[in-house]
């Protein structure tokens, strides 16, 4: 069965996996995933971005982008919504651990289904306040995407990094330089300016690090 989504979306996130230097094959799981986040959305209000080609773009490839600077192989992606960056992350790395955290029920019940459908084994889904998760082990690396400014990602979720840890915040064209206000212990350690397959717009990742 075809799992195409429309000509010009496909073509887009076929571009845009070769400039990415990842693998064409990743297309037909990537394209299933939207394909089931539209599906849900007119029930669970997923999100906001309905066209196919700007799913592409914003959510799929702007969550692939950052991959160069992922850390694994444990991973926790914080407040991941509908799976974003998480999903696109664990199809691509498919050696890696990730725990996809949010607040929200629909989101869960949608993350749940979504890695039941595609199959995906390496995605365990919690819905938890992150502020109250305490896994046995710490993570890698531990990401989030339109979660909450620097310094309350790094106060809710500091807890969550290994030793040797790192946060990573995924931020639209303004970095949000708060980072004079991090939590003690904690600092960044670079702001990488990403480019994004088919936005024109430049998008920041915070690397925050233990002292
Ligand atoms: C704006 S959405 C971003 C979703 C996704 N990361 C994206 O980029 O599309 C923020 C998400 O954080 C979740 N959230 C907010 N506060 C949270 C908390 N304290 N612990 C876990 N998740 C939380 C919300 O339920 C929501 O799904």
């Amino acid at each position: 069965m075809s799992h195409a989504l429309t000509p010009a979306a496909d073509e887009l996130l076929r571009r845009g996996l070769s400039e990415l230097s990842l693998s064409p094959t990743l297309a037909d799981p990537l394209a299933r995933y939207l394909r089931l986040m539209e599906r849900w959305n007119r029930a669970y209000n997923l999100t906001a971005v309905r066209d196919f080609e700007d799913m592409v773009r914003l959510h799929l490839l702007d969550s692939l982008a950052v991959l160069p600077w992922v850390r694994g192989p444990r991973i926790a992606d914080i407040g991941t919504g509908p799976g974003l960056p998480g999903i696109p992350l664990a199809l691509a790395c498919p050696d890696w651990q990730l725990v996809l955290l949010d607040s929200g029920g629909k989101k869960a019940r949608f993350l749940r289904q979504a890695v039941m459908e595609l199959g995906i084994a390496n995605v365990v889904v919690v819905q938890d306040r992150v502020e109250n998760y305490r896994p046995d082990g710490g993570f890698d690396t531990v990401i989030s995407r339109a979660f909450a400014a620097t310094t309350t990602f790094t106060r809710l979720a500091g807890h969550l990094c290994a030793p040797t840890g790192r946060l990573l915040a995924m931020k639209g064209r303004d970095a949000d330089d708060d980072s004079e206000a991090l939590p003690d212990g904690w600092r960044v350690v670079a702001t990488h300016s990403l480019r994004v397959p088919g936005l024109e717009a430049v998008r920041h990742l915070v690397e925050i690090t233990k002292d």
